[in-house]
């Protein structure tokens, strides 16, 4: 019912101690309560003078300021420990999503990162405050007023110990029938928020292409689909904690009609009678208010659940096996059976054995299919996905993966899909070289051939792009990406990954002339769909389904009258 991982949190164990401790005490004060109240209900039924009601009163109030006292010194406690513990999570998780970042959002989707982050934490908030206390209630109390009720009356202890089973029982059935359904929905959660982020970033593209209108329809059926397992989920919620309340008001009552009988036969004096009578919405009171909030805070179980899973997902470690080397023109980069794949449950890797070797000022151009695996070999040597198998030698020294500090301080990565931040457009160009003055910055913009747009804006470089920020062109986002290239220039390892994508062939020619320049004295790996760049390059990489068909070095390939490369580029020909 609780996730025993609950029970490593940091600090949990001494919260534990001190939660018993006051939920004991607490139970003491119920037990002063009920005693107090039923002395001066005794003292009234037997017409003493009021005066004796008014010590038992006083005291009874007494007890009852006390036990709610200790409830609001708890709910403080437990408060802080909620909030620290989530912050905790929080940081933690942000750390392990910018360790994997690349990796974890290919394989969870950012849209379910962003919702485990936010959302996710402040249900984890809501269950560990709620979920702790009434726990610890349920340990202890009823078993406090069990003792003191066997103490009055035995058969009375006896029926309230032989119905606590069925209860639990119970709560367990309906319990494992809530927690399926709350899992499908948490699921569907999943799919909602991965399903919303995708369409809000493809919305560009669908308007473009006349269908935002079905897509539409698309999201009002994932969001209906969550809709009714929310639904479901809240029916068996409902329907247990009516069969909760049934059941135990039923069990009361039984115990009074006992009580009733053995007040009227004279074998029970009227103050055990009483006091045990009071006592058992008490003794059943824990196990509902458990039972009741266990379903509220089914989701906030399901997100601590996911939340401890991405924790303890294997991290990217050795990063630093690379000692300080920049990439010169004898450096060298050995991979050989390379294999990489997305989800392991899938049949087929994504990347399969594939060899090569890179070495200096080359110039690579990998070209194939589209779903062939460019990106995915080119986010590989990045070091952003890490490889299940293959050996990567640099410069001599044998590594796990390319996700090394000091290789990734050697390139320039140019992504598909480009992503600016929240920033000025000045800011964005400085992503690899924060320190560069405006001149340089100015520069490398003009170089990337943003002189025109950004004299179309009146703050030019200090415009403010990205989240919330100017609308801009994907042309325009990739030469800013061009631009941090430029601004970047000892980085002597360019990764493009077809970088002028989102360009016109007239305007993808004018910035060419000067592209060309950039990448001289550079190891170039450039994925590309546009046969032209592949006269800049002195070496092809050929990708099919995941494999290396062919390679070697351009001139060479050129020749071929037939297969892998002849056939790709007499297609490729037919597309341009
Ligand atoms: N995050 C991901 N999770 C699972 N599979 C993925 C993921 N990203 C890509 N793939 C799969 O890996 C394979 C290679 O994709 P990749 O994007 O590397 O191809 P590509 O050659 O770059 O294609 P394109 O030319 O269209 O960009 C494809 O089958 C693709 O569906």
């Amino acid at each position: 019912m609780i996730d025993k991982r609950l029970f490593q949190l940091p600090g949990v164990k001494s919260l534990f101690k001190l939660l018993a401790g006051l939920t004991l005490l607490q139970a003491f004060m119920i037990l002063l309560q009920a005693s107090f109240l039923t002395t001066a209900l005794v003292n009234s039924w037997k017409r003493q003078p009021l005066a004796t009601l008014l010590g038992p009163m006083f005291a009874f109030f007494i007890a009852l300021a006390l036990r709610h006292g200790l409830t609001w010194i708890k709910s403080r406690l437990l408060d802080r420990f909620a909030t620290q513990t989530s912050e905790n999570l929080r940081q933690q998780l942000l750390d392990q999503i910018y360790t994997n970042g690349a990796q974890l959002a290919a394989s969870q989707g950012t849209g379910n990162l962003v919702t485990v982050a936010l959302d996710g934490l402040d249900e984890v908030d809501n269950y560990l405050n709620l979920i702790l206390s009434k726990f610890m209630n349920m340990m202890i109390i009823p078993w406090v007023i069990l003792v003191y009720v066997f103490f009055q009356d035995v058969t009375s202890g006896i029926i309230l110990i032989l119905v606590f089973p069925v209860i639990i029982l119970f709560m367990i059935i309906l319990g494992y029938a809530a927690q399926a359904k709350a899992d499908s929905q948490y699921a569907e959660y999943v799919v909602l928020s991965n399903h919303f982020l995708d369409a809000l970033r493809g919305l560009t593209t669908l308007k473009m292409l006349g269908l935002s209108k079905r897509y539409t329809k698309n999201i009002y059926q994932v969001s209906e689909k969550y809709r009714q397992k929310t639904m479901s989920t809240l029916r068996i919620a409902i329907l247990s904690t009516f069969a909760l309340d049934w059941f135990t008001t039923l069990s009361i009552a039984l115990l009074a009609v006992f009580l009733g009988l053995a007040l009227m036969k004279g074998s029970l004096p009227l103050y055990p009678a009483l006091v045990t009578l009071i006592l058992a919405p008490e003794y059943f009171l824990p196990l509902r208010d458990f039972a009741g909030d266990y379903h509220a805070t089914l989701n906030g179980k399901n997100a601590f659940t996911q939340i401890m899973e991405l924790l303890h997902l294997p991290t990217i470690t050795n990063r630093q096996q690379l000692p300080a080397s920049p990439w010169q023109a004898d450096s060298q980069l050995e991979i050989k059976n390379l294999n990489f794949q997305y989800d392991p449950r899938t049949a087929s890797a994504n990347l399969q054995d594939l060899t090569f070797s890179l070495h200096g000022f080359q110039h690579v151009g990998i070209i194939g299919p589209s779903g062939a695996g460019k990106s995915t070999l080119l986010q590989t040597l990045s070091g952003f996905l890490v490889p299940q198998g293959g050996s990567i030698k640099l410069n001599g020294h044998s590594l796990d993966h390319l996700a090394q500090e000091e290789w990734q301080k050697q390139f320039a990565y140019l992504p598909q899909n480009p992503y600016l931040f929240r920033a000025t457009i000045a800011d964005n160009i400085r992503f690899y070289e924060p320190q560069a003055s405006e001149q340089a910055v100015a520069q490398a913009a003009a170089q990337a051939g943003l002189k025109t747009f950004l004299a179309s804006l009146p703050q030019g470089l200090e415009t403010v792009v990205g989240e919330g920020g100017r609308g801009i062109s994907g042309g325009q986002a990739q030469r800013i990406m061009l631009a941090r290239a430029f601004l970047a220039q000892e980085r002597r390892v360019l990764i493009f990954d077809e970088p002028t994508a989102h360009l016109d062939i007239e305007t993808e020619y004018a910035l060419k002339q000067s592209i060309v320049p950039l990448m001289e004295q550079h190891l170039v790996l450039f994925a590309t769909h546009r046969l032209h760049w592949l006269q800049q390059m002195d070496y092809i990489i050929v990708m099919d389904h995941g494999q290396i068909v062919t390679q070697g070095p351009r001139a060479t390939l050129m020749q071929e009258k037939q297969g892998p490369f002849f056939d790709l580029i007499t297609q490729m020909r037919g597309d341009f």
